[in-house]
């Protein structure tokens, strides 16, 4: 059986500040839970959590940070920019800050490379009669990228990134004339969709990659895998572990969400994987011929993942 270890592990990103390589996920969850899971990450070792506007959750994050007693600068926090607040970023930063009871977030990502629009008929997912996103076609999220770059300066974050973005959409960001290059790409990676060109790619323009519904999300076939069990069973750990420890092998941060005190436990337990077991996961689903995404939200007719990247 493998010794596990905390998952103490950090990353320096390209602002000078280091991210811990797990953080907590925190979509999903009554406030509740999230309070008490927050709460318990923190006591357990975690220094990050994830979470954004559209979770609905930022004030029992809030909460929870604050009583934990935890100095503010020990802990780091990334919060999303929402489709709808494309056209106030500071306004919407401003309103996650107080919820969050914060001076500043650590993180600011743009949580969709998609504006909904602001003023439609629902504050989060708005759509046109016909019952399809209500979608503004003409406002690339570069525009929006060229907005918040003036937060950090404002002293609102320390550092901005990008979510669910490919390598080309990447490509028409380093394409602009950058105040503030993005730190952080944090999109969809397991051994069903791992990723391996973006990843590349990403961490060679020094983005520090995050993966997040690592362990598959809610009812996972992940967990369920023969042959990633098989891993499992050689390093005498859980699925889970493996599919954690695999984020880390790989570079990458891992946010795994977890409302239960024994999983919040072992998530932050991980082993070091083989380098041969590293590599048969990053070729899995290439074996296989098959990938599999499990948040794909429709923004038709935006195409935001390109299957040829
Ligand atoms: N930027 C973006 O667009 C997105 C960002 N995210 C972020 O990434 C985080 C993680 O992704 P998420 O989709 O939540 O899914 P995860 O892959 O983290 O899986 C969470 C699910 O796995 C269960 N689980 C957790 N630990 C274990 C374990 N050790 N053994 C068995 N089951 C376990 C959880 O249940 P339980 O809680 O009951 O333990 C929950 O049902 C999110 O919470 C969010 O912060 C996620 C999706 C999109
Ligand atoms: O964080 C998210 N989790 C999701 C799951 C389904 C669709 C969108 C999202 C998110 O933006």
């Amino acid at each position: 059986m493998a010794k596990t270890h905390k998952a103490t592990k950090t990353y320096q990103l390209i602002t000078g500040e280091k991210i811990p390589a797990i953080g907590l996920g925190t979509w999903q969850a009554t406030d509740e839970e999230v309070y008490n899971s927050v709460l318990y990450a923190l006591k357990t070792g975690y220094r990050h959590i994830d979470t954004a506007t559209a979770y609905g959750n930022e004030e029992p994050i809030g909460r929870a940070i604050n009583d934990s007693g935890i100095a503010r600068e020990e802990i780091y926090v990334t919060t999303k920019l929402s489709p709808t607040e494309h056209n106030d970023v500071e306004k919407a930063i401003k309103t996650s800050l107080k919820k969050l009871q914060l001076d500043y977030v650590d993180l600011y990502l743009i949580h969709w490379p998609v504006t909904l629009n602001p003023n439609g008929n629902h504050p989060v997912v708005p759509t046109k009669p016909d019952g399809s996103r209500d979608i503004l076609l003409d406002w690339p999220f570069t525009k929006t990228y060229q907005l918040i770059e003036p937060l950090v300066e404002k002293g609102y974050t320390k550092a901005i990134g990008v979510c669910n973005t490919t390598i080309s959409k990447l490509e028409q960001l380093f394409q602009l004339d950058l105040k503030v290059k993005p730190a952080v790409l944090q999109v969809e990676l397991h051994p069903y969709l791992p990723q391996n060109k973006l990843v590349k790619y990403a961490q060679s323009r020094n983005l520090v990659v995050e993966a997040y519904s690592p362990l598959g999300s809610a009812n996972s076939t992940l967990l369920k895998d023969a042959e990633i069990q098989a891993i499992a069973y050689k390093y005498g750990v859980s699925i889970a572990t493996i599919l954690i420890s695999w984020a880390l092998w790989r570079n990458t941060v891992v946010l795994a969400k977890s409302v239960k005190p024994s999983r919040i436990e072992s998530n932050y337990e991980v082993v070091d994987l083989k380098n041969e077991d590293g590599v048969f996961l990053n070729e899995l689903a290439e074996r296989r011929g098959n990938t599999r995404r499990f948040v794909d939200p429709n923004w038709d007719p935006l195409v935001v993942f390109d299957s040829s990247d």
